[in-house]
């Protein structure tokens, strides 16, 4: 599917859809209990990739028919070898954090993805799934899925990269609180999208989870059950997603007018940053912590500075917003954002550069040049990737002409009615 945008102004109010990162950990936290619900989960092509493999693990997914419940009948502890191949999509937290889970099995898994996934840094995880006694290998031996796991991973130290993925120590913790020995977990280099983990730690200790930080990483004791209290685990909003809602309004919010973001609550989300980001830009958003909503209105932005390591998925929507804003802006530390769905650095510089902007693409770094020259409407590629399909979206509200993207039902990955919400805001928005 493609979808044009014509130059539009939004206003008026607007829900994030719940944390991708939140609920996959939820289903599989209940999944290796006994049984737990989780409210308010994202139900979107990721998500249900990580419910298939709680269901192949023995476990049962059950979801009621307003999607509000997930309700989880967990595998407890062990998870059964799955009766087929285990297929996790486009979905990279899926397929880490399913890794560490199939180690713990008796027998084999394997596990595949679509062509973006099988393209995607699976290696180290495998090698540290090999140190704690299990099998871990990429059948054309090159660090990419299909991956063959399984063998009984029993747990101990292992030391791994912390710049390639941190969904490898998410992986390692869910699974070494129900290993014997538990696993402590060295850094062999700095960690990159440190704030993945503390999310990790947060909701592993709302699971009565225990785990530590030390001197070298982080460490799991064994033996531990997965048992949230009162047996459900509520999902926060979506800051990745908030991200284009803020954007949309910070670039084209109607004169006089505010678009108001609901599911806004604080959590431990690291791209809760680009509401900073945004400000430091130059617009004025408003933060109401108790409901949980943020109001920003149109600005003239100007240039900045992000460091991104800690927060990837921002690269794609700070790059529209530098597109936008006058100077330059400048996003620094992104070389992990190019093992995501597809290489975000190149894809925003060579797709904003259709539009017409300015930007110099460099291995760490990604400059946009704004205020040179007025974005033009242009046919763009989505890359098969939500986060480049929704930025690219959001800089065609303030394009001079319409605004092709190719590919947007990829936005069904983390926000599937992203397009009807930005409809419902105001914007032009038509498929074909
Ligand atoms: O653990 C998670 O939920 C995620 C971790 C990040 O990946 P990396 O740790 O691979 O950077 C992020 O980009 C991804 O969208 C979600
Ligand atoms: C990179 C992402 O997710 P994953 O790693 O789960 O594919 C993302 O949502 O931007």
């Amino acid at each position: 599917m493609d979808v044009t945008i014509s130059p539009s102004r939004v206003e008026g109010r607007a829900r994030a859809p719940p944390s991708k990162s939140y609920t996959h950990r939820a289903i599989l936290a209940a999944g290796y209990g006994a049984e737990a619900t989780v409210l308010n989960p994202l139900v979107s092509a990721d998500t249900k990739a990580t419910m298939r493999a709680v269901d192949a693990f023995g476990g049962e997914t059950d979801l009621s028919a307003d999607e509000s419940r997930l309700t989880v009948a967990g595998f407890d502890g062990r998870p059964d070898v799955p009766d087929d191949v285990v297929n996790c999509e486009n979905s990279g937290t899926t397929m880490r954090l399913v890794t560490a889970c199939a180690a713990l099995g008796d027998g084999l898994t394997v596990l595949t993805g679509d062509d973006s996934l099988r393209s995607r840094p699976q290696g180290p995880l495998l090698e540290a799934v090999s140190e704690l006694h299990g099998r871990g290998e990429s059948t054309r031996r090159n660090g990419q899925a299909p991956l063959v796991v399984g063998d009984g991973m029993t747990g101990g130290t292992v030391s791994i990269p912390g710049d390639v993925s941190s969904q490898y120590i998410t992986a390692l913790l869910m699974a070494g609180a129900v290993t014997d020995e538990g696993i402590d977990i060295e850094l062999e280099t700095e960690l990159k999208s440190a704030p993945y983990v503390d999310i990790t730690l947060e909701l592993l200790a709302d699971y009565g989870i225990e785990t530590t930080t030390t001197d070298e990483g982080f460490s799991v004791p064994g033996g531990q059950s997965y048992d949230p209290a009162g047996g459900e685990y509520e999902v926060p909003g979506d800051f990745s997603s908030i991200s284009y809602l803020l954007a949309a309004g910070a670039v084209a919010a109607a004169d006089g007018e505010r678009v108001v973001v609901e599911g806004a609550r604080p959590s431990a989300q690291g791209d809760s940053a680009i509401v900073d980001v945004v400000r430091e830009m130059g617009a004025d958003v408003a933060w109401d912590h108790d409901a949980g909503e943020l109001t920003v209105s149109q600005a003239s932005l100007s240039g900045t500075t992000v460091d991104v390591g800690d927060t990837p998925d921002l690269l794609p929507t700070i790059a529209t917003l530098g597109a936008v804003a006058d100077g330059d802006t400048v996003i620094e530390n992104c070389e992990h954002v190019r093992y995501k769905e597809t290489d975000r650095v190149r894809a925003m510089a060579e797709e904003l550069g259709k539009m017409g902007a300015e930007v110099t693409e460099e291995e760490d770094r990604l400059t946009i040049h704004g205020g040179r020259t007025d974005l033009a409407g242009a046919t763009v590629d989505g890359r098969h990737d939500h986060r480049i399909v929704m930025s690219l979206a959001v800089a065609g509200l303030v394009a001079d002409g319409e605004t092709t993207v190719t590919g947007a039902e990829h936005v069904d990955v983390s926000f599937p009615n992203f397009f009807e919400t930005m409809a419902s805001l105001g914007a032009s928005v038509q498929r074909s």
